[in-house]
């Protein structure tokens, strides 16, 4: 890690927040690409580092305006992670004097664009095969042999959603790390426990893979949108009441958008003495 340390010495990071879900934005396009599991679990331990859901890399790309690279707080990688892409976004927005930008993650090259005060990312086609999600074998994806009877929905990370009668009521803390780490999901999974309250309206609350309970998960909102219409609870555009605001998702022919805000909180500088101490 030491060179890193030179490397990274002075570097510029952000932290971002959507609908709650709390980020830290690394824009090493100036310097290449600098994050590794090692740096991403040091800054991502809210004792030691900076703290943060996610951590959000953006690189330059030769596929799209940017790539796009996602670690949780633990290090782990994350394939996707719609509130980043969305903050990202409006921050690549407020650069360039753009309305809309192409972002390439692990889930191929996702279209985001203004709407109003609001930024909508298209998080693409939800995966919904055993071996695509991906779970250890096939099974029944809509009723999982699993305690609670939950929904497996892939969204370039695996989620597996539970419709409770009172989502306020669940012990997320209490039960959601036993459910990530299921050897039904290889690559553990991302856990959403989902009240439905209308046709096109749902509370949902999220245990995140790699970080935990978070105060909003969008790629989970978006799994959590598909497994309840698959489960003909609701229609396909919702909007959805996490701990730490609304989200609207609506799946479309083109894949399942979400809308909603984001939030620019501080920047700051990582010093090299500061990442000794990681
Ligand atoms: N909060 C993110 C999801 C982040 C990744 C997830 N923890 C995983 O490991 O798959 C989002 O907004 O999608």
């Amino acid at each position: 890690m030491a060179d890193a340390q030179t490397h990274m010495d002075g570097l510029e990071f952000m932290k971002w927040h959507g609908a709650g879900n709390d980020f830290v934005m690394i824009d090493s396009r100036a310097r290449d690409a600098v994050v590794h599991r090692e740096l991403a679990a040091g800054l991502g331990d809210r004792n030691r580092g900076v703290g943060f859901d996610q951590l959000a890399e953006i690189r330059s790309s030769d596929a799209a305006d940017i790539d796009l690279d996602f670690w949780n707080a633990d290090g782990s990688r994350a394939g996707a992670c719609g509130n980043a892409t969305r903050c990202v976004a409006q921050y690549m927005m407020d650069q360039t004097g753009r309305d809309a930008l192409t972002i390439r993650t692990s889930r191929g090259v996702l279209e985001a664009r203004a709407d109003g005060d609001l930024v909508a990312v298209n998080m693409g086609q939800p995966q919904l095969t055993w071996d695509t999600v991906p779970l250890s074998h096939d099974v029944d994806l809509q009723h999982l042999p699993l305690d609670g009877d939950p929904v497996a929905v892939g969204m370039g990370n695996p989620h597996c959603v539970f419709f409770v009668d009172d989502a306020d009521a669940v012990d997320v803390a209490g039960i959601g790390p036993g459910f990530e780490t299921n050897p039904l999901f290889p690559e553990a999974t991302n856990v959403e426990f989902a009240e439905i309250r209308s046709r096109d309206e749902i509370r949902m609350r999220v245990w995140e893979r790699g970080t935990g309970i978070t105060l909003a998960c969008g790629s989970g909102a978006c799994a959590t949108a598909v497994a309840a219409h698959q489960r003909g609870l609701t229609d396909k555009k919702v909007r959805m009441e996490l701990d730490g605001g609304w989200l609207m998702l609506d799946w479309r022919e083109d894949g399942v958008w979400m809308t909603g805000p984001t939030a620019f909180v501080y920047s700051g500088q990582l010093t090299q003495a500061f990442l000794k101490g990681l």
